[in-house]
C-alpha cells in the first residue's frame, strides 16, 4: 500500500502503469481526526482519453478470453481480499470515518460480491439454446466493452465493486472514477487487482473530482456507465445521455425513505429496528430511513419515547475505539455541519426536535442523531438529507399515511413495523419502492438480492443480484453448420 503524501503521487492506473495526475490538485482528510491521510492530482481530459484508447484495446483481448480463465482473475482478487481483509476495513475507516467493526463488513460484502456475482451471470445471463427444426437456436450475452464506473463515498470498496465485478465477469473492461473523497480506498482496490492478475487496461483508475468525472462521462468511447452516487448527479447524467440509445446507463441514486409503524406489540423491537434503519453508518446509507410515520396516540407516543431515550444513549466515538461505537464521524466536517443546517431549515418550517442533532467539534465529521417531529410543519422540499436526521410524522389514518410516505419523487426503500400479516399485504400492494421489507429495518439489503429504486432513485438498471442484466446484452442466433435449401420453397420462389 502507498503511503505517500504529495502531489506528485502516482495514483492514477492506466495501461497498466501507475501515473501522476496532471489535473487539478485534491486531498482526502480523515474526518475523525481532520488528518490529510492522501494527497494527489486528478487525471486531466488527456489521461481520461489515454485510458479509453488502452481499454478499448484491452477489450478485444479480455473478452475474448474463456469464462473460466476470467473467473480465475476474479477468484485472484477474492482471495486477495480475503487475504487483506484488515488492512481494506482499516483504510475504509481511516478515510471514511465508519466504525471499524462496520468497515470489516463492508470488506465481507465485498468478497461475498464474488461467488454471487459468478451466479448471477450464469443465471441471469448464460447460454440457452431452444430446440428448433432443421438449425440451433440460441440464446447467448455479449459485454457492452468500455464501461465506467462511478462510486460513492459512503461505501467505497463494496459498492463500486458491486458494479466492477459483474462487469469484468460479463467481458467489459472498466474505468474506475471513484469518489474524490475516498481516493485512498480506491487505490488499494485497484492494487490488489492488480496483484491479482487482472492485464493491463482491464481495470483503470481515473482519481479526480467532478472535472475529471466530466471528462470519463463526456467521452465518446464509452460504451456505458454505471453510476452509484447522489440522484443530483445521476440526474445530470442522464440529460447528457439523453439521445444516445446505444450507450448503457445504470443509476443507483439516493432515496427519501420512508418507514410506517402499525400495531407493534413488542417496542423494544420496533426500536430496534427503527435505529438500524436510520442511523446506522450515521445514517449515509442510501437506504436509510428519513421519514418514520408513528399512530397518534398512545401506542405510538410509547414508541417514540423509547426510540428518543435509546437514540440518546447511541454512542457515538472513533472509529478504532476499542469499545466500538455504533457509528462514528460522517465522511466530512463540512457533510456534519450540513446536517446541522438541515436540522435548522426544518425547525424553521415548523419542526420540533425531539433530540437534537449536533456537531461535536466543528472541524471533524461527528454528529450526534437527530429525531424532529415535522406533523405540524409546512410542507418541507423532498430531500434526501445524507445523515443521522430522523423526521417523525404521527398519522391518524394508515392509508392516509402511506399515501404521504409515497409523497415523494425517490422510491429506493420502504418498511413496514406491524403484528398483523393483512397491513403488511395492504402496505406492500401500494407502496412504491424497490425495496419493501416487513418487521425487518430497512437497510442491510442483500447482495443475493435486486437492488435498486424507482423514480428519482434509480433508472430500473436495478444493481446488486440484477447487475449481470446490465453488464451484458443478449444476443439471438439461430445456426446451422452449412447451408441447405428448405424441403420446401416459400410460395412464389423458384431456385
Ligand atoms: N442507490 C444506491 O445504490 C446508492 C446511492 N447512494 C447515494 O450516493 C450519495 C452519496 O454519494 P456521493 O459520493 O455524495 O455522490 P455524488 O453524486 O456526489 O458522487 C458520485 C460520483 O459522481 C462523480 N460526479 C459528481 N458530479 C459529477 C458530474 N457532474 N459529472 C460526472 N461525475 C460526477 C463524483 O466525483 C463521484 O465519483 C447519496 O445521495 C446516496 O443516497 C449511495 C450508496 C448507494
Ligand atoms: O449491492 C449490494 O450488494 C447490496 C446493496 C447494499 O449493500 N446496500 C446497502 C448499502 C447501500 C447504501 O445504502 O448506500 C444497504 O442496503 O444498506
Amino acid at each position: 500500500m502507498s503511503s505517500v503524501i504529495d502531489n506528485t503521487h502516482t495514483c492514477q492506473f492506466i495501461q497498466g502503469e501507475w501515473q501522476a495526475g496532471k489535473g487539478i490538485a485534491f486531498e482526502s482528510v480523515n474526518p475523525a481526526n481532520g488528518e490529510v491521510i492522501w494527497r494527489g492530482q486528478g487525471a486531466d481530459a488527456a489521461q481520461v482519453d489515454g485510458a479509453v484508447k488502452a481499454a478499448r484495446s484491452a477489450f478485444y483481448l479480455w473478452s475474448a478470453k474463456p469464462l473460466a480463465e476470467r473467473l480465475q482473475v476474479v477468484e485472484a482478487f477474492a482471495a486477495e481480499l480475503t487475504a487483506n481483509t484488515e488492512t481494506m476495513a482499516r483504510l475504509i475507516a481511516e478515510e471514511t470515518g465508519k466504525a471499524l467493526w462496520e468497515s470489516r463488513t463492508e470488506v465481507a460484502a465485498m468478497t461475498g460480491k464474488i461467488a454471487i456475482s459468478i451466479r448471477a451471470h450464469n443465471e441471469r445471463t448464460g447460454t440457452v439454446e431452444n430446440p428448433m427444426p432443421g438449425a440451433r437456436a440460441f440464446i447467448r450475452h455479449k459485454p457492452h466493452g468500455v464501461v465506467a464506473v462511478f462510486g460513492p463515498y459512503n461505501f467505497p470498496g463494496h459498492l463500486p465493486n458491486g458494479h466492477i465485478v459483474p462487469a469484468l465477469i460479463a467481458g467489459n473492461v472498466v474505468l474506475f472514477k471513484p469518489s474524490e473523497l475516498t481516493p485512498k480506498v480506491a487505490e488499494y482496490t485497484v492494487q490488489l487487482w492488480q496483484q491479482a492478475g487482472l492485464p493491463a487496461g482491464v481495470i483503470s483508475l481515473l482519481q479526480g473530482e467532478v472535472a475529471t468525472g466530466k471528462a470519463l462521462a463526456g467521452h465518446p468511447g464509452i460504451d456505458g456507465l454505471f453510476f452509484t452516487g447522489s440522484s443530483n448527479t445521476g440526474h445530470l447524467l442522464h440529460q447528457q445521455y439523453a439521445g444516445q440509445p446505444g450507450k448503457i446507463l445504470a443509476l443507483e441514486m439516493g432515496g427519501n425513505n420512508p418507514l410506517l409503524v402499525k400495531d407493534v406489540e413488542n417496542i423494544d423491537a420496533a426500536v430496534h429496528d427503527i435505529i438500524q434503519s436510520a442511523f446506522i453508518s450515521s445514517g449515509q446509507r442510501c437506504t436509510c430511513a428519513r421519514r418514520l410515520f408513528l399512530q397518534q396516540g398512545a401506542k405510538g407516543d410509547a414508541i417514540l419515547a423509547k426510540l428518543v431515550e435509546a437514540t440518546s444513549k447511541i454512542k457515538v466515538g472513533q472509529p478504532f475505539a476499542e469499545e466500538q461505537p455504533f457509528y462514528g464521524a460522517m465522511i466530512s466536517a463540512k457533510a456534519a455541519a450540513a446536517m446541522v443546517k438541515a436540522q435548522a431549515d426544518i425547525q424553521a418550517a415548523g419542526g420540533v426536535s425531539l433530540l437534537e442533532l449536533t456537531q461535536v467539534d466543528p472541524a471533524l465529521g461527528f454528529v450526534t442523531p437527530g429525531i424532529i417531529d415535522v406533523t405540524k410543519a409546512a410542507p418541507l422540499p423532498d430531500e434526501e438529507h445524507f445523515g443521522p436526521l430522523l423526521k417523525v410524522y404521527r398519522y391518524e389514518d394508515f392509508d392516509a399515511a402511506i399515501d404521504e410516505a409515497n409523497n415523494t419523487a425517490f422510491g429506493l426503500s420502504a418498511g413496514l413495523l406491524g403484528d398483523n400479516e393483512a397491513d403488511y399485504q395492504h402496505f406492500f400492494g401500494r407502496i412504491r419502492a424497490g425495496i419493501v421489507n416487513w418487521n425487518k429495518p430497512i437497510t442491510g439489503a442483500s447482495s443475493a438480492a435486486p437492488f435498486g429504486g424507482i423514480g428519482a432513485s434509480g433508472n430500473h438498471r436495478a444493481s446488486a443480484y440484477y447487475a449481470a442484466d446490465y453488464c451484458a446484452y443478449p444476443v439471438s442466433s439461430v445456426e446451422a453448420s452449412s447451408v441447405s435449401l428448405p424441403a420446401t420453397l416459400s410460395p412464389g420462389l423458384s431456385i
